[in-house]
C-alpha cells in the first residue's frame, strides 16, 4: 500500500504579521505532494539519474566529511603516545589533560557549527567551505608541532572549529544543489565520508603507532596528517559554484540557472527556468535581517519552530544514544573486557558503521526517512539491551590485566555490531539531512547552526561523562547501555509523534508542510 500525503491547498493571505513576511510560496489548490511511489515525478527535476557533475561536487565537498571523521578518531589512538612528549618536569600529563584533549574538540565544533551557518548566510556556502579548510589546515600544523597540554589544547580547539564548520557547511551545500530526488543519499555520501574518516583514523593508529614510528612521531604524524585533505580540498573548490538558492538570494538569476543546469543532468532551457521559478519562490531576496530578526522569526513563526524542533531532536537523539562512546573509546571498553588486540577489535565498529551508512545511502530516497528513522532507533534499543546483557556476564577487567577467554566476549561484539548497523542506517546520518533541507531560506543559517550545536553540545557531554558513568553507575556499563536504550525508546515515541516524510519534495514544499503542522498529525496517509 503506497504511502503518501493528502493535497495540502495554501492558505490565501490568513498569516500573521510574522508569518506574512515567510508566506513566500506562490499558493495553490493543487496536490503539494504526490503519492511517494517511486514513480510520481513532480517536476523537470526529478529525474531518475543526476548529471555527474553533481557527483563530483558532492565528492569535493565531501573531503570535509573526511576530516570530521578523521579529525574526531584519530585522538584515541594518538592519546596513547602524546603523554611523554606532552609532559614537563613539572607536569607529568594526566587522565584528566587527556579527557580535555579530547573534549575541546567537540567544545570547538559546538561554537563553530553555531556560527557556521549565519556566516554562511553573509558570505556564501563556498566560502565557508574554505574556512572550514583553513582551520583544519591551522589546527592540524598546530596540534603536530606542540609541545604542552595548553598548546595541544588549543590546537584541538581549531580543529574543532573547523569540524564544527565542516559538519554544518558540508550538508547544507549538497543539499542546496541537489534534485530533490537524490537530495537524501547525496547528502549521505557525507556521512559516508565521516565513517571513512574515523576508519581510515583507527587503520592509521594502528599502522603508525611504534615499532613502526618512534612514539614522539607517531601521534605527531597521526594528527598532522588531517591537513593534506584539507589543504586538496580548498585547491578543487575553486573550481566548484556557489548554490543556486545562494545565487537567487543575491540576485544573481543567470549564475544561479548555470548551475541548475550543470546540476540537474539533462535540462532542457525551459525546464531550468521552471526549476529556477520554483526555487526563486521559496527565496526571499531580503538578507538584510538582523540576528535578533532572525532569532525572532525563528521562534515566533510555527512553521520555523517545528523545523528547529524536528532537527533538534534528531540531532540531539543522534547523540544522546550514547553512539560516540563506542567512537571513542571502544578500545578501551574492549581492552576491559578482556580482548587480546583492542584496537582492532574496535575497527568492526568503525567498518560496520561505515557499511550500515552505504546501504542507508541506498536506502534513504526510496524508503524514507521516518520508516528508516523508525527501524533504525528500536534496532538501536534492542542492540543496547542485548550488549547490556553481555556486559552484565563479563567481569570488568582494569586497564592492560592479563586477556581471559570467555565465551560472552565474542557475542559482545556481535551485539554491538547490531547496534551499530541499527545506528548507522538511519538516525546516524539523517539528522544532517534534515537539518539541511527543513528550514526556510530566511532562517536557514541560524536554524541549522542552533541545530548542529545540539549535536556537539550532547557529544561532549556523552564523551566527557562515558568513563566516570561507567565507574559510577550501577551495574557499570551494563547499566550505562540500559540507560542508553531508555533514550532510544523515548526517541521512537518523539520521531513517531513529530516526523514528518519529506523525501522527494523541494526544499520549499517541505516549508510548505511544517507551516501547516507536524507534517504527520493527520496529514499523513499510511
Ligand atoms: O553522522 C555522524 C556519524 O554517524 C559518525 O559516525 C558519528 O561519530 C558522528 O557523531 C555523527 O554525527
Amino acid at each position: 500500500m503506497p504511502t503518501g500525503y493528502r493535497s495540502i491547498p495554501a492558505e490565501d493571505g490568513t498569516y500573521e504579521e510574522d508569518e506574512e513576511r515567510l508566506t513566500i510560496l506562490p499558493s495553490s489548490t493543487e496536490p503539494l505532494i504526490r503519492d511517494d511511489g517511486d514513480n510520481g515525478k513532480k517536476g523537470p527535476e526529478d529525474g531518475d539519474e543526476v548529471g555527474p557533475w553533481i557527483w563530483l561536487l558532492t565528492v569535493s565537498a565531501g573531503i570535509s566529511g573526511l576530516l570530521f571523521g578523521y579529525d574526531t578518531a584519530s585522538i584515541s589512538a594518538a592519546l596513547l603516545h602524546l603523554a611523554p612528549s606532552l609532559s614537563t618536569p613539572e607536569h607529568a600529563v594526566t587522565t584528566w589533560d587527556k579527557s580535555l584533549i579530547t573534549s575541546s574538540t567537540s567544545l570547538g565544533a559546538l561554537i563553530g557549527g553555531l556560527f557556521a551557518g549565519l556566516l554562511a548566510d553573509y558570505m556564501g556556502r563556498k566560502g565557508v567551505i574554505y574556512v572550514a579548510d583553513a582551520l583544519f589546515v591551522a589546527g592540524a600544523a598546530w596540534q603536530a608541532l606542540s609541545n604542552s597540554v595548553t598548546t595541544m589544547v588549543l590546537g584541538r580547539i581549531i580543529v574543532g572549529l573547523g569540524v564544527g564548520v565542516g559538519s554544518l557547511i558540508v550538508p547544507l551545500y549538497i543539499s542546496e544543489l541537489s534534485p530533490p530526488s537524490h537530495r537524501g543519499r547525496l547528502v549521505i555520501v557525507n556521512v559516508l565520508f565521516i565513517t571513512f574518516g574515523q576508519l581510515i583514523a583507527y587503520g592509521l593508529g594502528i599502522i603508525l603507532s611504534p615499532p613502526a614510528l618512534s612514539q614522539d612521531a607517531s601521534w605527531r604524524y597521526m594528527l598532522g596528517l588531517g591537513g593534506l585533505p584539507a589543504g586538496l580540498q580548498a585547491i578543487i573548490m575553486i573550481f566548484m559554484p556557489e548554490t543556486p538558492r545562494w545565487l537567487l538570494q543575491h540576485s544573481r538569476r543567470s549564475e544561479a540557472a548555470k548551475v541548475v543546469a550543470k546540476a540537474y543532468g539533462n535540462l532542457t532551457a525551459r525546464e531550468v527556468d521552471q526549476v529556477i521559478t520554483g526555487i526563486e519562490a521559496g527565496v526571499s531576496a531580503d538578507t538584510s535581517d538582523t540576528l535578533a530578526e532572525k532569532f525572532k522569526l525563528l521562534f515566533s513563526v510555527g512553521g520555523n519552530r517545528r523545523a528547529l524542533t524536528i532537527s533538534c531532536l534528531l540531532q540531539g537523539l543522534q547523540q544522546a544514544c550514547g553512539f560516540n562512546s563506542l567512537m571513542y573509546f571502544s578500545a578501551t571498553i574492549f581492552s576491559m573486557v578482556g580482548f587480546k588486540s583492542p584496537t582492532a577489535t574496535a575497527m568492526v565498529v568503525a567498518g560496520t558503521n561505515m557499511a550500515a551508512t552505504a546501504i542507508a545511502f541506498n536506502l534513504i530516497d526510496r524508503l524514507g526517512r521516518r520508516r528508516i528513522l523508525l527501524l533504525s532507533i528500536p534496532g538501536m534499543a534492542i542492540g543496547l539491551l542485548l550488549c547490556s546483557l553481555a556486559f552484565s556476564h563479563l567481569p570488568m577487567l582494569t586497564p592492560n590485566t592479563t586477556s581471559v577467554t570467555n565465551p560472552w566476549s565474542p557475542v559482545l561484539i556481535l551485539f554491538m555490531a547490531f547496534y551499530v548497523a541499527s545506528y548507522a542506517l538511519g538516525i546516524g546520518a539523517i539528522p544532517w539531512v534534515v537539518q539541511s533541507e527543513f528550514f526556510p531560506m530566511r532562517v536557514r543559517g541560524l536554524g541549522t547552526g542552533v541545530a548542529t550545536a545540539t549535536n556537539w553540545i550532547l557529544n561532549f557531554v556523552v564523551g566527557a561523562s562515558f568513563l566516570p558513568a561507567v565507574e559510577l553507575m550501577y551495574g557499570g556499563a551494563a547499566g550505562l547501555f540500559v540507560f542508553y536504550a531508555l533514550v532510544c525508546v523515548a526517541g521512537t515515541v518523539a520521531v513517531w509523534l513529530v516526523y514528518p516524510e519529506t523525501k522527494g519534495l523541494r526544499m520549499e514544499e517541505i516549508e510548505e508542510v511544517l507551516r501547516e503542522g507536524w507534517g504527520n498529525v493527520g496529514k499523513r496517509v499510511d
